[in-house]
């Protein structure tokens, strides 16, 4: 029995998308996956579908802006970047979504949103509205106040567990993270060749945990140990996760029609599955 059969059926949808997908790797804004990612979630959008979209990329698209290929070092320089990159990303969206007739509107959030019950409140009756007019809410954490601990001494927080908690929030039916790896293997495929990709994972368990590597790409912030405590956040909250490659964004489709593409992660009896 084909497991991912039941995705055809997905009405809400969360896609997240990652820095390094949206840029080219000479650090420019990558206008040709915009248009892609502006095509695909309207299609989708006009098909019935109700899509919110997760983006970073204020960091990467405000470095181009200024025409800097380093980050500053501290916080305050970082945010002041993302602020001036959040504004252009979103005039971008705009501008790209408005060819395919689609409209977007923004959503900044921090992740300890789910301890304050009425702003929580809030945020589910803004997205609630927005996707009732048919509008894709364009996501990406407020670099601007966030606060994460000891990370944000170095590094803004990911977006990775945002999108799980946004998709916890909306009441999504999937969540599919599209990352510069075509899923997840039993080891870094980036520095190890004879990697297997795991087409199905049931449990992420210390023993899946270990298997997550390094650092992500010089524009990301988290690596396949954040896609992973989003995917184990959302199998605690009985939702699910597609982990896919961002390369050609029509893959969404095939995703959605059930095609066995990445890494599926679902609550199922067996621990994992090994690919074939
Ligand atoms: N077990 C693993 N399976 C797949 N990728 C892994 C694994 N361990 C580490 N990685 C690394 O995680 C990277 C994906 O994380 P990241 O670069 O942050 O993604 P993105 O920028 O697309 O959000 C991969 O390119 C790979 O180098
Ligand atoms: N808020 C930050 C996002 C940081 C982040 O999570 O980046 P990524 O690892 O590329 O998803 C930005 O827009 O640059």
């Amino acid at each position: 029995m084909n497991i991912r059969k039941k995705l055809q059926n997905s009405k809400r949808i969360v896609i997240k998308i990652g820095t390094s997908s949206l840029m080219t790797t000479n650090g420019k804004v990558n206008y040709q996956q915009f248009d892609r990612l502006a095509y695909v979630l309207s299609t989708l959008n006009k098909a019935g579908k109700e899509i919110v979209l997760v983006s970073s990329g204020a960091m990467g698209v405000g470095m181009d802006k200024l025409n800097i290929s380093k980050r500053p070092v501290s916080i305050p320089g970082q945010q002041a970047i993302s602020a001036i990159g959040q504004c252009e990303m979103m005039n971008l969206y705009s501008r790209f979504f408005s060819h395919y007739n689609q409209t977007v509107g923004q959503i900044l959030l921090t992740r300890d949103i789910i301890e304050f019950p009425e702003s929580l409140k809030n945020v589910t009756n803004t997205f609630d509205a927005l996707l009732e007019m048919a509008i894709i809410p364009v996501v990406n954490e407020n670099d601007t106040v966030a606060v994460e601990e000891l990370d944000h001494q170095t590094k803004f927080g990911d977006n990775d567990q945002l999108s799980a908690i946004v998709a916890n929030i909306v009441g999504a039916d999937m969540l599919i993270m599209l990352s510069d790896i075509d899923g997840f293997y039993d080891k870094n495929p980036t520095t190890n060749p004879d990697a297997t990709l795991y087409h199905t994972i049931s449990d992420v368990t210390e023993d899946v945990m270990a298997k997550a590597g390094g650092e992500g790409s010089a524009f990301g912030t988290g690596g396949m140990i954040t896609k992973l405590k989003a995917a184990r956040y959302l199998l605690q909250h009985n939702r699910e996760m597609v982990l896919a490659k961002a390369e050609d964004l029509t893959i969404i489709f095939d995703i959605l029609e059930g095609y066995e593409i990445g890494t599926y992660f679902t609550a199922k009896p067996e621990i994992i599955k090994e690919a074939e």
